[in-house]
């Protein structure tokens, strides 16, 4: 190490730093050499002139995860770039040059006025605002120090405190449902504001700028502080468009698009969660019908089960129970261009299963379905019936760590117990509250609006006022 070496800050993956010049006293940034310039999250932007020179106003939510605190900025534009965003995106973006404050120390650097925070951070350093500054140690945080809730509201004023409830809105399809029927109270029972919105009413504006989204009318949905969505299979495309568009103005959405996306790809959450060593039936997938008969050698021989990749509630999974079945089976999906996946068939569960339901990386409720005589598929739509049920550490571990692979905040994981262990069957991004609150009798619509409290830092101004089923403790 040069002498030169031992003056650069040390600096972890996270830090706190702030910007004088458009008085931002505090935000935490992610550290991410790997990006070129740093950006912060803005949004209202807009231009104007001072003189020859061509100005920025917009406005930073400046803390994670709150939309409370809002400061406004003013800054000279010194260009507008396109760049591309970690998804592949690229758009046009404005760069102010403002002086950055780490620890004491101040420098100016370019800044890219970003209009989504995807990451969940408001401000990304970027390299070229480190070079000959700071080294970097990825496996820390906070090497320059923490800034506890106190500090917070001092620079801000009271940041979590808010005497009125949250604008909720639950982005689903049928209001009569009973999950969405359970949301709704649940939310309204803990002084929520609570919309239904019909995924097939709303409608987006798609605007680097000024994003929006519409309801019915023309009713714009810009208020809302969070968004359940609860997106069934026939419109999973639509439903994920719009809780990305909520996601780019800022609202929390319980589950993410993106989570939701990978989760509802039957073939590419295995994959997904193979990759992180959760184990799985043996499964086999294939295009052309010339393969048949290897696909089924592929998981052991029939008996097997076929599963479309877009089944759900039961619906589209098969067992074949013979070879010549399994052919036939696999040969008449092929020909209505069906994708499918051919899969072991774990005869030792008897027509049982596990369902997990999984909030915020808790395994809060399991029940064990049971398939109706001569059935071998457990779900409730198929006739199964649910029961409490205790489930091993194991088990809870898988569950937790499959919704966690998934990105999932919500996540119904079924599971299957085989000779081998427990082994995954499939991950729900909109689980169904009926069989489960039922079966156990929690409030688990509750707790699901808790994890966006918590998400959002939002406290009763009564606590003693409002019902609560604490339900922290994990079932056994
Ligand atoms: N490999 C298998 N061996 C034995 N039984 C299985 C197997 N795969 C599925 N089953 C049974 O069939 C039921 C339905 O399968 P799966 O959960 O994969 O799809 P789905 O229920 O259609 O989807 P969703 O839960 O989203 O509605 C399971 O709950 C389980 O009881
Ligand atoms: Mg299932
Ligand atoms: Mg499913």
């Amino acid at each position: 190490m040069t002498n030169g070496e031992f003056n650069k800050l040390i600096v972890g993956s996270e830090e706190w730093c702030s910007f004088p010049d458009i008085h931002i006293p505090a935000v935490k940034a992610r550290v991410d050499s790997g990006a070129k310039t740093s950006s912060l999250h803005a949004f209202n932007i807009n231009t104007f002139r001072k003189g020859t020179e061509l100005w920025v106003s917009f406005e930073v939510h400046p803390l994670q995860n709150n939309r409370k605190v809002t400061i406004r900025c003013e800054a000279k534009a010194v260009d507008r770039r396109s760049v591309k965003s970690s998804t592949g995106i690229s758009e046009k973006r404005y760069v102010i040059q403002t002086t950055l404050n780490l620890n004491g120390q101040q420098w100016p650097i370019e800044l890219t006025l970003a209009n989504r925070d995807s990451m969940g951070y408001r401000m990304l350093l970027g390299r070229e605002a480190m070079i000959g500054r700071m080294l970097v140690d990825p496996s820390s945080s906070f090497c320059l120090g923490e800034l506890n809730q106190d500090k917070l509201n001092e620079y801000y004023g009271s940041t979590s405190n808010q005497t009125s409830g949250l604008k909720i809105g639950l982005l689903a399809s049928n209001p009569d449902l009973y999950s969405n029927r359970r949301l709704m109270e649940a939310g309204e029972e803990r002084g929520h504001e609570m919309i239904f919105l019909n995924i097939k009413q709303c409608y987006m504006k798609l605007d680097a700028e000024n994003p929006e989204v519409h309801y019915r009318g023309g009713h714009l949905l810009s208020s809302l502080d969070a968004v359940i969505p609860r997106i069934k299979p026939s419109v999973t495309f639509y439903g994920c468009a719009l809780t990305r568009h909520f996601e780019s103005l800022d609202t929390y959405t319980l589950n993410s698009a993106e989570a939701i996306a990978q989760s509802r790809d039957k073939l590419y959450s295995l994959q997904l969660l193979l990759k992180n060593g959760l184990d799985i039936p043996t499964t086999g997938f294939a295009n052309s019908p010339m393969d048949t008969n290897d696909l089924i050698e592929m998981v052991g021989g029939a008996p097997l089960i076929v599963k479309l990749l877009e089944g759900a509630q039961g619906r589209g999974v098969v067992l074949a129970e013979t070879k010549k079945a399994a052919e036939s089976v696999i040969n008449a999906f092929k020909s209505l261009r069906a994708n499918l996946l051919v899969q072991e068939f774990i005869k030792e569960a008897r027509g049982k299963d596990l369902r997990c339901f999984v909030i915020d990386g808790k395994v809060v409720a399991s029940i064990e379905r049971q398939a109706s005589p001569g059935e071998f598929r457990a779900n409730i739509h198929q006739g199964g019936t649910a029961s409490v049920v205790k489930v091993t550490a194991e088990e809870k571990k898988l569950a937790i760590k499959a919704s966690k692979t998934l990105g999932l905040k919500v996540a119904g994981v079924d599971i299957i117990r085989s000779d081998k262990g427990p082994l995954l069957l499939e991950v729900n991004s909109s689980p169904g509250l009926e069989g489960i609150e039922t079966a156990t009798g929690r409030d688990i619509a509750g707790e699901m609006i808790r994890a966006i409290e918590k998400k959002l830092n939002w406290k009763p101004a009564m606590p003693e006022a409002v019902a609560t089923n604490n339900l922290e403790t994990e079932q056994v």
